[in-house]
């Protein structure tokens, strides 16, 4: 079992698509089993509806039912999840309930100023994707989320994929004021996903 993780925006279930494509895992996106669980008319419908809305983090045991019951059903035994665990609780819940542990943890580093464009462009009609219920995500990533990804960079299960290029650009001598040297700016741009796929593929080539 592998895991994608990174803040709201970052890439994952972009990612997590590209991989099954070329590799034999099944992809278990939670916040996917959430959204088809308020579908279904569940009666924890409305309580994660209004979680979503509100950027929190739904309690684990329906999260970690949601995804024992998937995984159950792909009929694979290979599995990337994507956006799980949010929390240390989920992450305790769920080795406890399913009993495994990730072989690695693909981590996307995204600055918030390109989570929060990506997101608003996204136009999947989901209502956490406005201003006001990006922030709360961006804070609840950062207050409960972080410390799970620290979690297994302590454990040497951490991947991080660089979403961004380290250019450098040359500047003319015309606009610095010494002639002799052109200053070296570096410049850090956003990869385009196939880019991104190249350093996952890498990973599940290598890894798995
Ligand atoms: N490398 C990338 N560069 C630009 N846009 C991207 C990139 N990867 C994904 N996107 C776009 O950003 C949005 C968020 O991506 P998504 O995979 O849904 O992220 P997450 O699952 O982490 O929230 C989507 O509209 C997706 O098409
Ligand atoms: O394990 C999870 C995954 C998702 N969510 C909720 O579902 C929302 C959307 O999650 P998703 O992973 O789909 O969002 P993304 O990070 O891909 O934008 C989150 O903000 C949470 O409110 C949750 O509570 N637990
Ligand atoms: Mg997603």
């Amino acid at each position: 079992m592998v895991l994608s993780l990174g803040g709201p925006g970052s890439g994952k279930g972009t990612q997590c698509a590209n991989v099954v494509q070329h590799f034999s895992y099944t992809h278990l996106s939670a916040g996917d089993l959430l959204r088809a669980e308020i579908r279904s008319g569940s009666e924890f419908g409305a309580m994660i509806q209004g979680m979503i809305a509100e950027g929190r983090i739904v309690p684990s045991e329906i999260t970690v039912k949601l995804l024992c019951k998937a995984m159950e059903e792909s009929g694979n035994d290979r599995f990337i999840i994507d956006g799980f665990p949010r929390n240390e609780e989920n992450r305790i819940v769920f080795e406890n309930v399913a009993k495994i542990e990730p072989a690695f943890v693909l981590f996307f580093d995204c600055p918030e100023e390109e989570l929060e464009k990506r997101i608003m462009n996204r136009n999947q009609g989901r209502e956490d994707d406005n201003l006001e219920t990006i922030k709360k995500r961006f804070k609840v990533f950062v207050e409960s989320t972080l410390p799970i990804v620290s979690y297994y960079e302590s454990k040497g299960k951490l991947r991080k994929v660089r979403v961004q290029f380290s250019s450098m650009i040359i500047l003319p001598s015309h606009v610095v004021p010494d002639p002799l040297v052109c200053c070296l700016l570096k410049i850090n741009a956003a990869k385009p996903s196939e880019e991104v796929f190249e350093e996952v593929k890498y990973l599940f080539a290598s890894e798995t």
